[in-house]
């Protein structure tokens, strides 16, 4: 579905790697690997210095980027709401490609399980475990094939950060979404991952199955991060 060759940018060197259909990759490493910069690279907001990223066998510079931006659905650490209401921000995504059907908040609510009356809060009004579930489905308005998300847990509070995790999985699971996360926490990797992808100093340095890799890591480096 989405092939890296040979990709550099920034800390990155030489990436390659294949993503396929309903995949749920796990990027991990230690700190400043440039697990971040490759997870937005996906969706453009950043560019390879050298080689090239094709999706579906297409260079991914040639997919319009509203198009692109929809289909690759990015959810950050902290939410990053616009100024306004829920409902501004669920239809803000939609609005952009005339795809906006209204009353579609009552079932993006009910995704993130929030009630139907949240659609006229005003999103500075809301805890940051809500405002993240806004931010999940104001992502998920745009019907994306893949969900991009970089510690979507790790600024919550660990029930918070529990119940999202719970929402995501339930909705990757359902719609069989395909799926890129960054996280630190190895439970939450076995919990909602199928492939890892360990970066260590700017490459991949080993990749495999989860939970396998976990339990017979091959590398050096990997065993050492997992001895934390
Ligand atoms: N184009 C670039 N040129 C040079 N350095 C860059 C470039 N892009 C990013 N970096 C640097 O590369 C480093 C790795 O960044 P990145 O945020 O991707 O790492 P990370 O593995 O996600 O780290 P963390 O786990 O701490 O979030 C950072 O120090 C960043 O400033």
């Amino acid at each position: 579905m989405i092939e890296f060759r040979n990709v550099s940018h920034g800390p990155l060197r030489d990436i390659s790697f294949t993503l396929q259909k309903q995949e749920r990759a796990i990027l991990f490493g230690p700190s400043g690997t440039g697990k971040s910069t490759l997870l937005f690279l996906f969706n453009r907001l950043k560019d390879p210095e050298e080689g090239g990223i094709f999706y579906n066998g297409k260079p991914l510079a040639d997919v319009p980027i509203i198009e692109l931006r929809q289909k690759f659905g990015l959810l950050l650490q902290s939410p990053n709401l616009f100024p306004g209401t829920v409902l501004d921000n669920l239809k803000y995504g939609p609005s952009l490609t005339n795809s906006w059907r209204p009353g579609r908040e009552k079932e993006l609510l009910e995704y993130v399980q929030l009630s139907p009356e949240m659609k006229d809060r005003d999103v500075d009004h809301l805890s940051g475990g809500q405002q993240q579930r806004v931010s999940l489905a104001r992502t998920l308005a745009n019907e994306p094939e893949v969900l991009l998300l970089d510690e979507p847990t790790s600024a919550l509070d660990d029930k918070t950060g529990e119940d999202i995790e719970t929402v995501l999985k339930e909705l990757i699971e359902q719609q069989g979404l395909t799926m890129v996360m960054v996280t630190h926490q190895m439970a939450q990797a076995r919990r909602l991952g199928t492939n890892g992808l360990f970066m260590n100093e700017g490459t991949i340095e080993e990749h495999g199955k989860i939970p396998e890799m976990l339990e017979q890591p091959q590398s050096r480096a990997l065993k050492e991060y997992l001895q934390g």
